[in-house]
């Protein structure tokens, strides 16, 4: 909080965890899809957007199962969360930023310095869960974990461009 030893980075956390958030993924995802005028970028933007929905889902099962209340000293100041999102385990945040830096890895072709960079935002959105007091150590470990594998689920579901036309026509 505010005014705890390290309460001056607060506001930075919580722009950190706005870039993990999942309401500017789907969103950036949904405009890149809309831009994209060649058939490879849509591939990998329709299946970011897949992947998203199924991280969503995959998270909202499990913290209804699992049911671990936040950490008392949470403040619920969230912006757009669902009703299980008042459980900690595993932290979505976690799980998107681990699924999302593997994608973007896999499906991007980047320059050295921004896969580094890649891979230090998803180490970054993982503190400031627990900074911002939102989440144990231990539900972010498990949202990493469960995000790498997420992604293996992605790639074992992958939608080829073979469905794209039917689904793409949808939106024309
Ligand atoms: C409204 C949409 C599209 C997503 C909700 C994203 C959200 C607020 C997840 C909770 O994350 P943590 O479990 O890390 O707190």
């Amino acid at each position: 909080c505010e005014d705890s030893s390290w309460g001056s980075i607060r506001p930075l956390m919580k722009l950190i965890e706005i870039s993990g958030h999942g309401i500017p993924w789907l969103a950036g995802a949904a405009y890149c899809l809309y831009k994209s005028d060649s058939a490879a970028g849509q591939e990998v933007m329709l299946n970011l957007l897949m992947a998203l929905v199924l991280d969503l889902i995959l998270v909202g099962i499990v913290k209804a199962v699992v049911r671990r209340r936040r950490p008392a000293h949470n403040r619920m100041d969230m912006f757009a969360t669902f009703s299980v999102d008042r459980y900690s385990f595993p932290s979505g945040h976690a799980t998107r930023a681990a699924m999302c830096a593997r994608f973007v890895l896999a499906h991007l072709v980047l320059a050295a310095p921004l896969r580094v960079l890649t891979l230090l935002w998803a180490v970054l959105v993982g503190f400031s869960r627990v900074l911002l007091g939102r989440h144990n150590v231990t539900d972010v470990a498990f949202g990493f974990g469960m995000g790498y594998f997420q992604y293996n689920l992605v790639e074992a579901l992958w939608m080829s461009p073979a469905a794209l036309p039917g689904l793409m026509g949808q939106f024309a």
